[in-house]
């Protein structure tokens, strides 16, 4: 086949509205933010990709955006140095800070990303093979994700309550994942922690534990513990959970945790990147990484990370944000390929309650999504409410992710700090 040049990109910010969940930054606002890419390649193929919509990172991939016209979209490697050069040396952090820190690798990475997702859904295309196709090939028919549980209030402030409810406590955590299963059917549990003191926290996994005898669990709290709070909670949580995510913030940290922790500590925090993972081995710091397409830099990169886990013993699962149906098509043809995804994978689908820009939504049976066999991502955009959710984008006044400014607008003496107990 001859080259396939990227003729044209179109860069949509679009918001969806997000429910009230807690978490170790203060809690989500009540829209979310995505950038939608849709790469537009000789013989008019398309491709999309998706990626955050925060204002600093969606200049970046306005930027990208140029730099890639021309582009043979089977080269990914020259995308990434066009890309790198485009942007140049540059660290555009988010505020919430719950995938770590930031750095000009992750900002690049994060760039890259969608464009890269997008130029294989493109070569999928051309080629009529699915994603999955080009990652190596399937080695799973469906890939399993988890139940992703969060403290929430019933409604954001003066709004109607949504679908889900209140969560606030062990009761109302139980009746949340009693929902989640029911409607999904996913066969493992994760709680999103750093809300409440760790003692209310372990009193839900141990209600879990007891209303879902057979689910494996996991308890995550993004560094809201020190090291011998989390040492505690590891104690108190043997032969509870499957692992224990991000207790404490950065490798020696962790590292000390894990020394005594029965269960492996996994990460979306401390290794975040390619250069964090020779300290992680040498420490012990980590025994899971979830990855993560979004800021790893796309989904070979991905791949690349898993084998480099693989080689040392390393768990690999996957982290989400708030997200729709391209991204979650992207990790599913990346976990289909993926032969040590060891663990389901995180997902926020459930919160999106039915909002997405693509015409239909992958679908969940028994926890997994069946990987699409079409060629490509298997999904195509819903260009009406890609046109909604955008003028919702223009209208709804967010325009970067602030989890700790929206908690302090409705609690003036809400303080972030990590860790906090
Ligand atoms: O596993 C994680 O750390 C996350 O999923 C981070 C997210 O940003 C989550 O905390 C959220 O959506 O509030
Ligand atoms: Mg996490």
């Amino acid at each position: 086949m001859s080259r396939l040049d990227v003729r044209h990109i179109v860069v949509t910010p679009i918001a969806f509205p997000d429910p009230p969940l807690l978490n170790a930054a203060g809690v989500h606002e009540p829209w979310a933010l995505r950038t939608i890419v849709e790469v537009y390649a000789d013989g008019g193929l398309v491709g999309l990709g998706e990626t955050y919509g925060d204002a600093a990172h969606l200049v970046l991939v306005e930027k990208a955006a140029g730099a890639l016209i021309g582009l043979d979209a089977f080269n990914l490697n020259d995308l990434r140095s066009r890309v790198a050069a485009a942007i140049g040396v540059v660290d555009a952090p988010d505020r919430h800070g719950l995938t770590g820190a930031s750095s000009a690798e992750k900002t690049l990475a994060r760039v890259v990303s969608p464009f890269e997702v997008a130029c294989l859904d493109v070569q999928g295309h051309a080629t009529e093979r699915p994603v999955a196709d080009l990652l190596g090939g399937r080695i799973r028919d469906r890939v399993p994700f988890s139940a992703y549980l969060f403290y929430k209030w019933a409604a954001h402030p003066g709004a109607e309550p949504d679908e889900w409810g209140e969560a606030l406590d062990a009761e109302g955590i139980v009746r949340q994942a009693r929902g989640m299963i029911d409607r999904y059917g996913f066969g493992s549990i994760k709680l999103k922690g750093g809300v409440f003191h760790p003692d209310e926290e372990i009193a839900a996994i141990e209600a879990l534990r007891e209303a879902f005898p057979e689910h494996p669990l996991r308890l995550d709290p993004n560094c809201a513990w020190t090291p011998a709070t989390s040492r505690r909670v590891a104690e108190r949580t043997t032969g509870l959970l499957e692992y224990l995510e991000d207790p404490t913030e950065g490798l020696a940290g962790m590292a000390e945790v894990a020394r005594s922790a029965s269960m492996p500590l996994a990460t979306n925090m401390c290794v975040i990147g390619f250069g964090d993972i020779a300290e992680s081995v040498r420490r012990g710091s980590v025994g899971v990484v979830l990855s993560d397409h979004h800021y790893w830099g796309g989904l070979r990169a991905s791949a690349e990370l898993a084998a480099i886990c693989r080689t040392f013993g390393i768990g690999v699962s996957m982290h989400s944000n708030s997200h729709l149906g391209i991204s979650l098509a992207a990790m599913v043809h990346l976990g289909a390929a993926v032969p040590n995804l060891s663990y389901a994978a995180d997902t926020h689908t459930p919160w999106q309650c039915g909002a997405d820009v693509v015409a239909e939504t992958l679908t969940f049976v028994d926890g997994s999504v069946a990987v699409p066999t079409g060629p490509g991502l298997g999904v195509a955009l819903d260009r009406d409410a890609l046109a909604r959710m955008h003028a919702d984008y223009l209208r709804c006044g967010v325009t970067e992710r602030n989890d700790t400014g929206y908690m302090r607008s409705i609690d003036p003496a809400y303080e972030r700090k990590r860790p906090r107990w």
